[in-house]
């Protein structure tokens, strides 16, 4: 890379860019976003992607012969599911994605919340079984990854410091790297952004507003929990969030260039 190259690079921030799992299961989908992710890496603007893979999990368990359960959002993740739970998310999803970044030319590097130090980890909840907690700790190796102009790919698997490995929330993943790169982040999913109880994109919603709409039922399950790490992110740092969609991969290239899309949680 050329000195004026690398200067952008160490100039422009971050971006957090975290994409759910339904788009493992659309080959399009992901040829498009992993475009757009070489467009914007090529535009010096350095990229972290972080993943969940839920509807893996869920498949996974099954084929296993196994049953799931969600609290808010969250999955309860007994120790006896933990190798399949990383085997879908650390392996197959994080490989799936990988794969798809290389065809579209991404210099890329599948990795764990649990490498190189980068965050601490302990389990959230005795209720949910291994389910993790994450806060970041040393950010020195993604900066040296992202220094190279390569992408770093992220799963949500995370290991605490007893060795114990444990199933993080891939949006509260996404903010804990958020805040570990002092980065913009991007939580893109299978719908525009949060809906109103008439099926209609909110443009832009704060705590209040979210408080409102979950008390009525408007905003929940999953969306509740990636509204709740994008105002985490939104009120620790003091920038908005955007939740938009993977199906529109053309809207991220406006998201760099300062454009809103989907819905901007506010600090
Ligand atoms: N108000 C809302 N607006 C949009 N989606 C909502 C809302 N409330 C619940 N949802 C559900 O949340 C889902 C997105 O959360 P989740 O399944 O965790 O996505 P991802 O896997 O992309 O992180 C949507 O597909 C939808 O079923
Ligand atoms: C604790 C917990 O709920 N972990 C999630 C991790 C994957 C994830 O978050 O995937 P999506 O982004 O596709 O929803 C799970 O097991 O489904």
């Amino acid at each position: 890379m050329k000195q004026a190259e690398l200067n952008s690079v160490a100039t422009k921030p971050v971006m957090v860019l975290k994409v759910g799992g339904a788009l493992l299961q659309c080959e399009m989908g992901m040829a498009r976003l992993m475009e757009a992710a070489a467009k914007i890496i090529a535009n010096g603007q350095p990229l972290v992607m972080v993943h969940g893979g839920g509807c893996l999990v869920d498949e996974q368990l099954k084929a296993n012969g196994m049953t799931t359960e969600k609290l808010d959002g969250l999955r309860v993740t007994p120790e006896a599911q933990i190798p399949v739970v990383v085997g879908a998310l650390a392996g197959t999803s994080n490989k799936i994605l990988q794969a798809a970044a290389m065809k579209a030319g991404v210099t890329c590097l599948g990795m764990s919340l649990a490498d190189a130090g980068m965050m601490n980890a302990k389990i959230k909840d005795p209720l949910l079984g291994l389910v993790g907690e994450v806060e970041p700790n040393d950010a020195s190796y993604l900066e040296f990854v992202l220094a190279k102009g390569w992408m770093p790919i992220v799963s949500s698997i995370a290991i605490s410091d007893e060795g114990q490995m444990l199933n993080v929330n891939a949006d509260q993943a996404a903010t804990a790297l958020a805040k570990l790169v002092s980065g913009s982040l991007v939580l893109l999913s299978d719908v525009s952004g949060v809906l109103d109880g008439k099926g209609q994109l909110i443009n832009s919603l704060n705590r209040e507003q979210v408080n409102e709409l979950t008390k009525i039922g408007v905003i929940e399950k999953g969306m509740k929990v990636k509204v709740e790490a994008a105002l985490d992110v939104a009120e620790s740092m003091g920038q908005a969030v955007q939740i938009a969609s993977w199906r529109h991969a053309q809207q991220l290239i406006a998201l760099c260039q300062g454009e809103t899309v989907g819905t901007q949680i506010q600090p």
